[in-house]
Parts: C-alpha cells; structure tokens; sequence
C-alpha cells in the first residue's frame, strides 16, 4: 500500500519541512521559468510510477560510527538490492536562480546546493527544506568509489525539469555493480564542491 498523503520518511528531521515536489523561489522570473519547463533532448524521464512522497528504496540512518567522516550526522541508505541503472528518488529541494556576476548568492553557504543548469544559472537548495536526497552523502573517506550519481531528469507530470539519484549504470568505468540492501547511497559531489571547503577554511 502507498504510505499515506501526510507520511514522514522515518528519521526525517522534525523542524525541517519534507517536500514532496519542488519549491520555487522569488529569484526564477520569467525567463529561468522558462528555461526549466523547456525539456532538454534526451534527458531521462521519471518513471510514472514514482510516488510522491516518501521513497519506499531509501532509509535516511544517523550515521554511529566513528570512522564514517560523516558520524553524528545522516547519510540515505538502500533498502532492497537495486540494479545498475535504476531511477531511485529526485533530489527535491527549493529551485532557485544563481545570481551572476558579484550579486550575493544566498545560496553560497549551502552545503546541499546542487546545480541543476549551469548555462542558465539555475540551482536546487535542500537546506531549509527537501527531501530524503538530502542525507546522500560524498563517497570519499567512506567508499573506494560511489556507487550513485545525480542526473537530470524530465518531469512529465510538472512539465519540468529536475535532478534525479540513479544507480550507477554498469558500463560507468566499469564499476557499476548495482547497490546492496543496506548499503550506504553515495555519490562524488565532485572536486569542485570540497576544493570550495578547502578555499573557505581558515
Ligand atoms: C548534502 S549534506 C549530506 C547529508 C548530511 N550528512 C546530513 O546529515 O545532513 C552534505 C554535507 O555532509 C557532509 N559530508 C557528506 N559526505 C561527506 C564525506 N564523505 N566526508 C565528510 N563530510 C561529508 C559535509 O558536511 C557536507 O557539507
């Protein structure tokens, strides 16, 4: 059965609102509206079976061990075997434009910004509110490698576009080899992402 309309995933943080499609911000005018209900050519598209709402694949799990480089924090996790390949949940957060040039990015500081379309300036932030995609935690000092990735997607029901966590297919560099019940979901949020860390350290 369907977890009910006003379901929480477990483990989900009391203060933070869950959504369950995304927000917008004041900052998409017009034309970012524009640039993210037109459908790039071969994107994939979510499954129509996808629910809407907490994701029956994924447990959000606070992290106990004191080796994981994440410990007293969240990280997601499978809760069956997924196959190379598959469509897992959408990163939902609220969608917002990146100022360019030197305008102030309230988003700067966002350590769950993710960029959704470089050439347009368009980003996703699950920091304020979100969904489960927001525990997915960096592979590195936890993994030898992901096992996960962010890839667009197209989103029939709205008409939009959107980051979706797949498994790593089997050809990726020859290493995709699916995701085990109970094994961690971990991505590479890329270099860029932890040389930003390093840069802002004092
Ligand atoms: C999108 S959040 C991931 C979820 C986070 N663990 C939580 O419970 O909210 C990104 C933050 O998680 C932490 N993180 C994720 N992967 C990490 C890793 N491999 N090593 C160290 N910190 C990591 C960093 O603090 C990073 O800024």
């Amino acid at each position: 059965m369907p977890p009910k309309q006003d379901t929480l995933p477990k483990n989900w943080p009391p203060i933070l609102p869950y959504l369950r499609a995304p927000s917008y911000s004041k900052s998409l005018t017009p034309t970012y509206l524009s640039a993210l209900r037109t459908k790039p050519q071969d994107i994939p598209v979510i499954p129509t079976n996808t629910p809407r709402g907490p994701c029956q694949l994924v447990r959000i799990t606070p992290i106990t061990s004191p080796s994981h480089p994440t410990n007293g924090q969240s990280g997601l996790f499978a809760t069956r075997d997924l196959k190379p390949a598959t469509f897992i949940l959408q990163y939902i957060g609220e969608i917002h434009a990146t100022p360019s040039n030197s305008d102030p990015d309230p988003h700067a500081e966002s350590n769950y910004d993710l960029s959704l379309d470089r050439e347009h300036g368009i980003g996703i932030d699950a920091d304020k509110r979100g969904n489960e995609a927001r525990f997915i935690n960096d592979y590195r000092g936890v993994a030898e490698r992901p096992n996960a990735e962010f890839r667009e997607v197209w989103d029939e029901r709205r008409k939009e576009r959107g980051m979706g966590v797949w498994v790593l297919p089997e050809g990726k560099s020859g290493k995709g080899r699916g995701i085990r019940r109970g094994e961690e979901i971990l991505v590479s949020y890329g270099r860029g992402f932890w040389g930003a860390r390093r840069e802002g350290e004092v």
